[in-house]
C-alpha cells in the first residue's frame, strides 16, 4: 500500500470501517469506491487536501490543522486527526480558489461543556453560570474599573470647579480665572477619554459573553427532544437567540453604570435616592413582569408569521393568502404596538415618579441654600457646585431607574428563556452521545468525564450499533405509540414487523394509518410508549441517538437541503468527515445528478437557495440520494421517495435508488403500488397494526385489503 492509499484510506476511516464491521453483501462495490479514491489520490495532491493538508496548497482547508501524510498511521496523528472532526465536510477543489467556502472551526471543550451542562442543570441561563462566563475577563474588568474611577473623580469635581469658577467671576475666587479654566479643560480631556476606555472594554466583555451565552442557547435547543420542537414554533426558537438574550445584555452593562456614578462622597444622598426609587420600583415590578413577558411572547409572534409566512410563500400565492397575511401580522403589529405602548406608559410612570423625587430635592436646595446664601452663611460657587452635584445625582438616579426597569424585563426575559429550555426535555440519549463525541474529540478522559454520569453504564458501543445494523433484522416488536402533544390518540397499536437484513420491506396502506409514524420510531425522532424495536435482538436504545443516526438514512418525499453549494450539500451525508470533491462527484455520479449539476452555473459550488427552492423537486431528490450514498448507511428508509416526481424524473431517481437500496436493509413507504411490487416483502399497514404481509403476489393472491389497493389503483400487473 502506498502512502498516497494509506492517507486515502484512513481519511476514509470511518466510513470504511463500517463497512468492514458490517455484514453487507455489497463488498464488491466497496472495494470499487474504495480502489476509485485510492487512484484518484495516487493521481492528485487530492489527498493531501482530504486530510487538511491545503495549507501546503495556500488553500483554505476545512477544518483544522494541517496533518503530515506520514504520520496518518500512527496512534499521536490518530489524536491530531481527531481535530479534524468539525461540523464541515465539503472540500472545494484547488480550482475554487483558497476562500471558496468558509472554515467553521468547533470549539470542542466549549461545546462538551455546555452540553454537558444542559444534561446536568434545569435553568438554562442561571446567574451562577453568567458570572462564570464573566470570570475569564477580569483583567479587563479591573481596566474598565479603573477607568471607570477615574472618569467617575472627573465628573464629581466638576461640580466643584464650576462652584470656584463663579466665585473667581464675581471676584472673590483666589485662583487666576485662566489656571482654573486650563484645570476645568483639562477635566473636560480626560472625562471622555476614560468614558471610552470604559465602555469599549465593557463592550467586549459584553460581546464574548453574549455570544457564549447566545452558543449555549443554541445547544441547547438542538438537544432538545422532537416534542420540544412539535411545541415551539421557528420564531419563538429564534427569538430566544436574538431578543430575550438582547434584554439581558442591556440590564448587565446598566448595572455597571450605577457604579459609574457611585462615590463615598454622593454615597448617603444616593443611597437615600436609591431606597425611595427601590421602593417605586419594587411597587411596579409585579405589575410589569406579565407586561415585559407578554411583550416578549408578542415579539416572537410577530417573527414567527413573517418568518413562516416567507418559507410558505408559494402556497401564500398560490391561495391568494396574501390579504390573510396581512391581517394575521397587523393583528400582530397593533398587539405588539399596545404591548409595547403600555410597557412605555409603565417605564414613564415609574421615571416620572423618581424625578419628582429628583425635583423635591432641587427645590429643597433652592429655598434652603438661597435663603443662606442670602444670609451671608454660604457661598455663591457652594451654592452652584451643590446644583450641579444634585444635576450629577439626577442622571445617576435615572441611570438607576432605567437599569432596574430593565432589570425587570431581564426577569421576564430568563424566566421565559428557563421555561422554555426545561431540562425534561433534553433528550439524553442524543445529548449523551454528543457529549461523549465532544469529549473525545476534546481529549477528555471519559471516565471522569461529565457524559459518563448519564447512560455511560447501560450503552453499548459505537462498534457495536454498527455491526448490527449490518448484519441483524430489525424487528418491530408489540410497538405502541402515541405522539407526545396528542397522548390520548394511540396511532400505533401493537405494531409487530420484521425488516429482513439487506432486502427491501414496502409498508403500504390507507393514509393516517401510521407509516410514516414508524418512520418516526425507527429513525428515532420518537420512542415506543409501549413495545419495543431491535437490531439483531438489541434494543436499539441501548445505542445513544449519534451513533443511531449514522445507521438510518432517510430520504423522504421533500428533502431539505440547506442553503448552501450542491456540493456541500452532498458532503453533509458526512457532516463530521473530511470530504473531498472526487467522492462528491461519485456520490453524484451514482445518484444519477452529476450532469445536471455539471450544467448548472457554478456546478457543484452552485448555490441551491432556501431549502434548495432553486432546484426542481427530481434535482433535489437526487441530491439527497446522493448524500445518503455518500453516508452509507446500512439502514436505509424511503418515505415517498419518488411520489412527487414526474415519470422521467422518477425513472432517474428510481435507478438511483435501486443503486442506493443494493446490499442495504431498506423500509420503502409508497402509495403508488407499482414502485413497491418487487419488493422482498410488503407489509400493509392498517389502523395501526400490520394487517398483511407478503410478497406482491401473495398478498395479490390472498384476494385481502392489498388486493383491493391494488384493484383500486387499477395497475396493470402481470
Ligand atoms: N407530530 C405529530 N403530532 C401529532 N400527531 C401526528 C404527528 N404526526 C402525525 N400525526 C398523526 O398520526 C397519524 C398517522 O400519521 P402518519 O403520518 O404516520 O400516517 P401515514 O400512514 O404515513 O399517512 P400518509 O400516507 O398520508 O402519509 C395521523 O392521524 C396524524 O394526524
Amino acid at each position: 500500500m502506498t502512502a498516497v492509499h494509506r492517507r486515502v484510506n484512513s481519511a476514509n476511516q470511518g466510513r470504511i470501517k463500517r463497512g468492514e464491521r458490517g455484514g453487507i453483501d455489497d463488498e464488491e462495490e466497496r472495494d470499487r469506491f474504495l480502489v476509485e479514491e485510492n487512484e484518484w489520490g495516487g493521481r492528485s495532491r487530492g489527498a493531501a487536501t482530504l486530510l487538511g493538508g491545503g495549507d501546503e496548497l495556500g488553500l483554505r482547508v476545512w477544518p483544522g490543522p494541517y496533518v503530515p501524510m506520514r504520520d496518518v498511521d500512527n496512534a499521536s496523528a490518530r489524536n491530531r486527526l481527531s481535530h479534524l472532526k468539525a461540523p464541515r465536510a465539503y472540500i472545494s477543489a484547488p480550482a475554487s480558489g483558497p476562500d471558496a467556502y468558509p472554515s467553521p472551526a468547533l470549539d470542542a471543550a466549549a461545546a462538551a461543556a455546555d452540553v454537558a451542562a444542559a444534561i446536568a442543570s434545569s435553568d438554562a441561563v442561571t446567574w451562577a453560570g453568567v458570572w462564570a462566563l464573566l470570570s475569564p475577563h477580569r483583567a479587563r474588568i479591573a481596566v474598565s474599573l479603573a477607568a471607570l474611577l477615574a472618569c467617575t473623580t472627573c465628573t464629581l469635581s466638576m461640580p466643584l470647579f464650576s462652584g470656584r469658577f463663579f466665585e473667581t467671576l464675581i471676584g472673590r475666587g483666589s485662583e487666576p480665572l485662566w489656571r482654573l479654566l486650563s484645570k476645568i479643560a483639562v477635566l473636560y480631556t480626560l472625562e471622555p477619554i476614560f468614558t471610552i476606555v470604559f465602555v469599549i472594554n465593557m463592550t467586549v466583555i459584553w460581546e464574548k459573553v453574549m455570544a457564549r451565552l447566545r452558543s449555549q442557547i443554541f445547544r441547547r435547543i438542538l438537544i432538545q427532544k422532537m416534542v420540544f420542537f412539535d411545541r415551539h414554533k421557528v420564531g419563538e426558537l429564534t427569538g430566544l437567540l436574538t431578543s430575550d438574550l438582547g434584554t439581558l445584555k442591556s440590564v448587565i452593562t446598566g448595572t455597571l453604570c450605577i457604579l459609574f456614578t457611585l462615590s463615598t462622597e454622593l454615597a448617603p444622598v444616593l443611597g437615600l435616592l436609591m431606597v425611595s426609587v427601590s421602593v417605586l420600583v419594587a411597587l411596579f415590578k409585579r405589575s410589569t413582569v406579565p407586561t415585559f413577558k407578554s411583550y416578549g411572547i408578542v415579539q416572537a409572534r410577530i417573527s414567527d408569521t413573517a418568518s413562516e409566512t416567507f418559507s410558505a410563500i408559494r402556497t401564500v400565492r398560490s391561495f391568494g393568502g396574501e390579504k390573510r397575511q396581512i391581517s394575521m401580522f397587523d393583528n400582530l403589529a397593533l398587539a405588539f404596538q399596545n404591548s409595547g405602548t403600555k410597557l412605555g406608559v409603565l417605564k414613564s410612570a415609574n421615571e416620572s415618579l423618581t424625578r419628582v423625587v429628583v425635583y423635591v430635592s432641587l427645590m429643597a436646595l433652592y429655598v434652603l441654600g438661597g435663603s443662606k446664601v442670602n444670609a451671608g452663611k454660604l457661598s455663591v460657587g457652594t451654592m452652584a457646585s451643590f446644583i450641579g452635584y444634585t444635576f450629577t445625582l439626577t442622571f445617576a438616579v435615572q441611570g438607576a431607574v432605567n437599569t432596574l426597569g430593565d432589570l425587570r424585563g431581564t426577569f421576564a426575559s430568563v424566566e421565559r428563556i428557563n421555561s422554555i429550555l426545561s431540562a425534561e426535555d433534553v433528550d439524553d440519549s442524543l445529548a449523551y452521545g454528543l457529549a461523549k463525541e465532544l469529549e473525545d474529540s476534546n481529549g477528555a478522559v471519559h471516565e471522569n468525564g461529565t457524559a459518563n454520569k448519564h447512560y455511560m453504564s447501560a450503552l453499548k458501543s459505537s462498534s457495536s450499533c454498527s455491526n448490527l445494523a449490518w448484519s441483524g433484522d430489525i424487528h418491530l416488536e408489540g410497538v405502541h405509540f402515541s405522539y407526545p402533544l396528542r397522548s390520548d390518540v394511540e396511532i400505533l397499536n401493537g405494531l409487530d414487523l420484521t425488516i429482513e437484513c439487506g432486502k427491501i420491506t414496502a409498508l403500504v396502506g390507507p393514509s393516517g394509518a401510521g407509516k410514516s409514524t414508524v418512520v418516526q420510531l425507527l429513525a428515532r425522532y420518537y420512542e415506543p410508549t409501549h413495545g419495543r424495536i431491535t437490531v439483531a435482538g438489541e434494543d436499539i436504545r441501548v445505542f445513544d441517538k449519534r451513533e443511531w443516526s449514522r445507521v438510518v438514512s432517510l430520504v423522504n418525499q421533500d428533502p431539505v437541503l440547506f442553503s448552501v453549494s450542491v456540493g456541500e450539500n452532498i458532503a453533509y451525508g458526512l457532516p463530521d468527515d473530511v470530504v473531498s470533491k472526487d467522492e462528491i462527484i461519485k456520490a453524484a455520479k451514482a445518484a444519477n445528478a452529476h450532469e445536471f449539476i455539471v450544467s448548472l452555473p457554478q456546478g457543484y459550488d452552485t448555490l441551491v437557495g432556501e431549502r434548495g427552492s432553486l432546484l426542481s423537486g427530481g434535482q433535489r431528490q437526487r441530491i439527497a440520494i446522493a448524500r445518503a450514498l455518500l453516508k452509507n448507511s446500512p439502514i436505509l428508509i424511503l418515505d415517498e421517495a419518488t411520489s412527487a416526481l414526474d415519470t422521467t424524473s422518477e425513472r432517474l431517481v428510481q435507478e438511483a435508488l435501486n443503486h442506493l437500496m443494493k446490499g442495504r436493509t431498506s423500509l420503502v413507504i409508497a402509495h403508488r403500488l407499482s414502485t413497491v411490487q418487487n419488493a422482498h416483502q410488503i407489509a400493509v399497514c392498517s389502523d395501526g397494526k400490520i394487517a398483511e404481509l407478503g410478497t406482491h403476489a401473495e398478498l395479490v393472491a390472498s384476494g385481502g385489503r392489498y388486493a383491493s389497493l391494488v384493484g383500486t389503483q387499477r395497475l396493470a400487473f402481470e
